[in-house]
C-alpha cells in the first residue's frame, strides 16, 4: 500500500519493478536475492506448541492462535536444506512432524528432501531448531523438479508421487522476478514421463531406489490416506487425469465468466477422479508380467516389467463428469497411516465448490450436504470426545453465501450422515478458505 504497487511476486501476480530504480540498480537488486513470498494463505498447523500459517515457500509465519497476531516470520532455509515445503505436513501422535520440499542444491543438483521436526524438547526450546533432513529422493529430470503439494505417510513408509507438472528451474532463476514472470510462468508439463511413485522407509530412513513404480500421467495435489496391508502399500488420492497443470484453469478470468463458459473451460481441463493405487513391497524377478496385487478388496493392479519398473493401474473410488472430490480430510488422529473407511471432501462442480461429500472408500457409498447459492470449503473432521467409531464426530466447514444477510458461516455437520447440527453466522464476508486446523 505504501509503495502503491505490487512489491512481491505471488503465485500468479508479478510484482511491479520499483519505478525509482533504473535498470542497473534493478539488476543488482535481483542478484541480491529473489524476494520470495511469505503470503501464508494456504494452511495453518501446529509445530510443537506453536501455530504457523503457511504457504509453500521457505517462509512460515508464527501466529498467536488466540489473538491472531503475527508473532514472527521463520525462514526454514536457516535450519534445513529446502527451497520450500508443502502446506501439508504429517504429524505423529508424539508431535513429530514430517514434510517434503524441493531442494535446489549446489551445482544445480536437484532433489526432494523429506524433513523431520521433533516434538518439543525437554528444555522447551523451539523444535524447529532441531529439524533435520531425513531422506533425499532424486528428481526424474535434471533442472526440472516436479511440483509437490502433499505426500503420503504410513506407519513405516513415506510415499512421494512425482507428477508430470514440472518447474523449469532455468526459467525460474532467469525470468522470475526480473522480467515480471510469476511462479505460474515457470511450470511446464512433461508429456512423456507419466507419473512416478517413490517410496522411502522411515526407520532406518532411506530411499527404496529399486522400487520403480510408474503409471499414466496425472496431476496430484492431495493425498487422502496411505496404509500398509499384507505387504502392500495402499495409496488413496485425488487425481486429475493428464499432464496439463490444473492451476491453468484457476485464473480469476475462469470464474468471472458466465456459468456456460465456466463449464466449457472445465470440460477442457484435466478430469478429476479419486483413485486407489496399490504398491507391492516384495518384488521378485520371476513374477514378471504378473499382477502382484493379491489384496482381496481391490481391483488395483501392479505389473512388473522386464526393465524392472512396476506399472500401476488404479481402482477408481469416486468419479463423476467434472465433479471432483477434493480438499480431502479423514479422522486423522485415528486413521492416518491405517486402514480406514471414510474420507470427507469438498465437492467441486466444474471447479466451483458447492457440496460437502463423505465417501466410504471401502464400499464407494457417498453422502452429500448441499444448499442453494452456498459455497462450502474443506470439511475438517473433529472426533467426538471419547469416540470409538471412525465417523463419530463433526465436520466443520466455512460456508460463503453471497448476497445473504449474513454471508459467512461456520457449518457443523454430523459426520455420520452429513446432517446439519449447527451453524454460526457472521455479518461479514469471509473469503473462501483453502486449508485449516481445528484447535481444541
Ligand atoms: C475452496 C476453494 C475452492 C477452489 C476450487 C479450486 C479447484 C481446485 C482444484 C485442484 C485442487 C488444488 C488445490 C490446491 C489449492 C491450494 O492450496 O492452492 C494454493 C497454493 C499456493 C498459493 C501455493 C504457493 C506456492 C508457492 C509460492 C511456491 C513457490 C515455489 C515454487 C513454485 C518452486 C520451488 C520454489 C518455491 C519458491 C517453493
Ligand atoms: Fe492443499
Amino acid at each position: 500500500m505504501t509503495e502503491n504497487r505490487v512489491v512481491i511476486t505471488e503465485f500468479g501476480t508479478a510484482a511491479y519493478p520499483d519505478p525509482c530504480k533504473n535498470i542497473f540498480s534493478r539488476f543488482f537488486t535481483y542478484f541480491r536475492g529473489i524476494e520470495v513470498t511469505d503470503n501464508c494463505l494456504v494452511n495453518v498447523y501446529p509445530i510443537g506448541e506453536d501455530f504457523y500459517a503457511v504457504t509453500e515457500t521457505n517462509y512460515i509465519t508464527k501466529v498467536d492462535p488466540d489473538s491472531l497476531e503475527t508473532l514472527k516470520k521463520v525462514d526454514l532455509c536457516k535450519y534445513l536444506s529446502v527451497n520450500g515445503v508443502t502446506a501439508h505436513p504429517h504429524t505423529e501422535r508424539d508431535g513429530t512432524l514430517y514434510n517434503i520440499g524441493n531442494c535446489f542444491g549446489k551445482n544445480m543438483s536437484l532433489a526432494y528432501n523429506i524433513v523431520k521436526i521433533p516434538p518439543v524438547p525437554k528444555d522447551k526450546s523451539d523444535p524447529i531448531e532441531k529439524s533435520q533432513v531425513l531422506v533425499q529422493l532424486p528428481s526424474s529430470e535434471r533442472l526440472k523438479p516436479s511440483y509437490v503439494h502433499s505426500f503420503g505417510m504410513t506407519d513405516n513408509y513415506f510415499v512421494f508421487v512425482e507428477q508430470p507438472v514440472k518447474i523449469n528451474l532455468l526459467k525460474f532463476l532467469s525470468a522470475w522476478s526480473f522480467r515480471g514472470a510469476t511462479y505460474m510462468d515457470c511450470f511446464e508439463p512433461n508429456a512423456s514421463m507419466g507419473t512416478w511413485f517413490h517410496l522411502a522407509s522411515k526407520e532406518p530412513a532411506g530411499y527404496l531406489s529399486s522400487h520403480k513404480f510408474r503409471t499414466s500421467a496425472f496431476n496430484l495435489f492431495h493425498h487422502i490416506n496411505a496404509y500398509e496391508d499384507e505387504g502392500f502399500i495402499v495409496v488413496d488420492l485425488c487425481a486429475w487425469k493428464g499432464h496439463e497443470f490444473v492451476y491453468n484453469y484457476l485464473y480469476l478470468a475462469n470464474v468471472k465468466e458466465e456459468w456456460e463458459e465456466v463449464k466449457k473451460a472445465a470440460a477442457r481441463a484435466p478430469q478429476p477422479e479419486v483413485r486407489r493405487y496399490v504398491l507391492p513391497l516384495d518384488i521378485h524377478r520371476e513374477d514378471q508380467g504378473k499382477n502382484l496385487v493379491s489384496l482381496s478388496y481391490t481391483t488395483a493392479t501392479a505389473v512388473l516389467h522386464s526393465d524392472g519398473t512396476i506399472w500401476l493401474e488404479p481402482e477408481v473410488l469416486f468419479s463423476g463428469p467434472r465433479q471432483a472430490f477434493e480438499f480431502p480430510q479423514i479422522n486423522y488422529s485415528k486413521c492416518c497411516g491405517k486402514k480406514y473407511s471414510f474420507a470427507y471432501g469438498l465437492g467441486l462442480n466444474h471447479f466451483i465448490p458447492d457440496r460437502i461429500v463423505k465417501l466410504n472408500v471401502q464400499t464407494k457409498e457417498t453422502w452429500v450436504w448441499q444448499e442453494e447459492d452456498s459455497y462450502p470449503s474443506e470439511p475438517l473432521f473433529v472426533p467426538s470426545p471419547g469416540a470409538t467409531e471412525e465417523d463419530d464426530g463433526v465436520l466443520l466447514s466455512i460456508v460463503v453465501k453471497p448476497g445473504a444477510q449474513r454471508p459467512g458461516s461456520l457449518l457443523v455437520l454430523d459426520a455420520r450422515n452429513l446432517t446439519e447440527l449447527a451453524r454460526a453466522e457472521v455479518n461479514t464476508i469471509i473469503p473462501i478458505t483453502l486449508h485449516g486446523t481445528y484447535k481444541p
